[in-house]
């Protein structure tokens, strides 16, 4: 990596975060198409610890895709089964989860993370999202006549209790390794406040 890159993520400031972090899980919450996933990868590979997203996990255990879940099985039983799935994720840890949009708005989801770790909200503006999500099929809860207007409900309902998150990071149309930097920034910062409130 290029010392001169503006974007360029300092071992000191991915040591400093890890540090700050402790024995606990890291947890990324947000709406659909905020980065969790991508981000969270990324993070967790600065960190040295491991990752998981518990949307594959799901679709892993369940050998079906979350689409197929829905037709299936419903909402109810997919938040079910998402419960017991991040449950069983934030058991062993220190590790990374990238965390479904719905997980963090289920409030028996909601109370384990907060009891199992570092949360950090992703948070984007409506028209970042839907540049992100309208390129790719699979969200049966974007699957409607006007599904811009759909996420923007998402946003309304959904951000107040996204705010509950520890730690809130912009996630913005910039490079992914500048997210990254803002959240090993924010993590680090976090452990000050704790120790000097
Ligand atoms: N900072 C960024 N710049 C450009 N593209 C990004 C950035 N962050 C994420 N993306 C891209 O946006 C898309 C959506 O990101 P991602 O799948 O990580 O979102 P998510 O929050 O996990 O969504 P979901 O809740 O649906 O799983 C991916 O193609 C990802 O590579
Ligand atoms: O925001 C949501 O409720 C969802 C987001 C996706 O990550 C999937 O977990 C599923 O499509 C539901
Ligand atoms: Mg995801």
């Amino acid at each position: 990596m290029n010392s001169s890159d503006p974007t360029a993520i300092s071992k000191p400031l991915g040591e400093r975060a890890r540090a700050a972090l402790g024995g606990r899980n890291l947890v990324f919450v947000g709406l659909m198409g905020a980065g969790k996933s991508a981000i969270g990868r990324m993070v967790a590979q600065e960190l040295g610890l491991p990752f998981v997203d518990s949307d594959h996990e799901i679709e892993r255990v369940s050998r079906m895709t979350i689409t197929e879940l829905f037709t299936a099985y419903g909402e109810a039983e997919f938040r079910a089964l998402e419960t017991r799935v991040i449950e069983r994720l934030l058991q062993t840890g220190p590790r990374v989860v990238s965390t479904g949009g719905g997980a963090f708005i289920n409030p028996n989801t909601r109370q384990q993370i907060k009891g199992s770790g570092l949360s950090i909200w992703l948070r984007a503006e409506l028209d970042v999202l839907w540049d992100r999500v309208s390129r790719r099929d699979g969200r049966p809860l974007l699957k409607t006549v006007n599904p811009k207007e759909t996420l923007e409900n998402l946003m309304k309902e959904r951000y107040p209790i996204y705010a509950e998150a520890d730690l809130t990071v912009q996630s913005r149309d910039v490079r992914k390794d500048a997210i990254v930097r803002d959240v090993l920034t924010a993590i680090a910062g976090f452990a000050n406040e704790e120790q000097d409130p």
